[in-house]
């Protein structure tokens, strides 16, 4: 595409972040770009644009030989996939924010972007704001990338924020995020970190070319935490919050999980607050970089979306260099984690959970147990997800090598 070029845009989506785009657009100039078509899914909604401007039939849009752009801002991920690799196959460059769609899609999309050698960009996708994604791929490319570590969903950082400042009750806080735009149209996907985790298995392909499926990772979302979590927390001058991590390990391998985690006020994401979003980039010689920014809401999503559309003027494309210039990574679950296991009376601790028990606390309504976990048992066990049980990770979460002389047994602790 040449610089002159226009960008005859077709959007699909016109909600919190499509209409948001539309009405940048309108008031933008430089970009030399328009909305010609937007497709949505019930035409007999009332929209804040000209009614000729849409349509239902997708086809309307894919077939248009002067749209030479597809923008794809829909919250229906099996739709979206379905319209994004038909607008890949007729070498249309596509934007898109939907990240569920990729990181369930991801090794498809990588062959249909080779296939027809069209552009597909999607910075939106992680951290909406904050330009993640072209920095993970372009300036962390030949320095060692350690780490990446994040809040990467607004939602819940908002919920979090609004319980432990304003106490407001979790079906509020979650209300408001919703009504400000900030979750997804289903937001279990939020508090149940699912979408946190689609926005690692993206990460992941860009800091170290794993490709990966959002299923093969481990997680877990605020939707477990109750009021004793808090007050533990609160005991130790913690924050906690949704962290996603990505770590490379001695042997090169990477581990990667979602999970809430308490936070030190020594810790830059400690002080993101709202729908805020940040990231930690540690490198072997840069050591830690921190970006912070608003990871929700209609502006902040459309700006990354502008964004990637004026990388298309100067023809910018993922090389995905980490997966096909260098040896890509492997994912790991052989590695050790302190975390902090809370359960009800009637849902005790599997014996031989903990590998080394640190601190523990019980009543008849309560246990806690602060300890180190080999991930695996995280990966194979299920009884940690159910309701009634909390696992949050410790701020230093990881440990290695543990100390197995200082091992106490849980059967001791809490004799039956
Ligand atoms: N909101 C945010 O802060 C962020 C959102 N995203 C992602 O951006 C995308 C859009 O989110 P958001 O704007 O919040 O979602 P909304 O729920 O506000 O809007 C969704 C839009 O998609 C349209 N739609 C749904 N299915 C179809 C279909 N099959 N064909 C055409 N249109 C369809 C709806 O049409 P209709 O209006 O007719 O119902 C609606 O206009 C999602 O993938 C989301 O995950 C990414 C980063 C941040
Ligand atoms: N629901 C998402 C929107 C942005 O990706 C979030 O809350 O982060």
């Amino acid at each position: 595409m040449s610089k002159q070029t226009k960008l005859n845009i077709g959007l699909f989506g016109f909600g919190v972040v499509g209409e948001s785009l539309w009405q940048v657009l309108q008031n933008n100039t430089s970009l030399n770009a328009q909305i010609s078509k937007v497709c949505i899914k019930h035409p007999e909604k009332e929209r804040n644009a000209p009614k000729e401007l849409f349509t239902a039939n997708p086809y309307e849009v894919l077939s248009d030989d002067s749209i030479n752009v597809l923008v794809e801002l829909i919250d229906d991920a099996n739709a979206a996939y379905d319209i994004v690799s038909s607008a890949l196959k007729s070498g249309k460059a596509v934007v898109s924010a939907n990240k569920k769609m990729i990181a369930e899609h991801l090794p498809e999309l990588l062959a249909l972007q080779k296939e027809f050698d069209a552009p597909f960009l999607y910075e939106a996708a992680c951290c909406a704001s904050i330009p993640v994604i072209r920095n993970l791929e372009e300036y962390y490319d030949n320095d060692l990338l350690r780490s990446i570590s994040g809040i990467v969903n607004g939602s819940t950082n908002y919920i979090l924020t609004k319980i432990a400042e304003e106490g407001l009750d979790f079906t509020q806080a979650l209300k408001q995020a919703q009504e400000k735009g900030f979750a997804e149209s289903n937001p279990t996907l939020d508090i149940e970190g699912t979408d946190a985790l689609n926005k690692l298995t993206i990460l992941l392909v860009h800091a170290y070319g794993v490709v990966s499926h959002p299923s093969e990772l481990t997680y877990t979302g605020i939707h477990h935490l109750e009021e004793h979590d808090a007050q533990y927390a609160r005991e130790k001058g913690y924050e906690i919050k949704l962290v996603a991590h990505a770590h490379k390990l001695d042997n090169g391998k990477i581990a990667a999980f979602v999970f809430p985690q308490f936070l030190q006020k020594d810790n830059s994401l400690f002080h993101v607050k709202n729908e805020y979003n940040g990231m930690i980039i540690e490198s072997g010689l840069a050591d830690k970089q921190f970006f912070n920014g608003k990871g929700a809401g209609g502006f902040p999503t459309a700006s990354a979306v502008i964004s990637d559309l004026s990388a298309l003027r100067y023809n910018y494309r993922y090389e995905y260099k980490k997966l096909y210039n260098q040896s890509p990574s492997k994912l790991t679950n052989d590695f050790y984690l302190r975390i902090y296991v809370s359960t009800g009376p009637d849902d005790p601790i599997p014996a031989n959970f903990f590998e080394r028990i640190d601190e523990w606390s019980g009543n008849d309504a309560r246990t806690y147990v602060v300890g180190v976990v080999h991930f695996s048992k995280l990966v194979r066990d299920t009884w940690w997800k159910q309701k009634g049980t909390s696992v949050v990770l410790l701020p230093d979460a990881f440990v290695t090598p543990i100390v197995k002389t200082q091992l106490k047994n849980i059967e001791e602790l809490f004799p039956v």
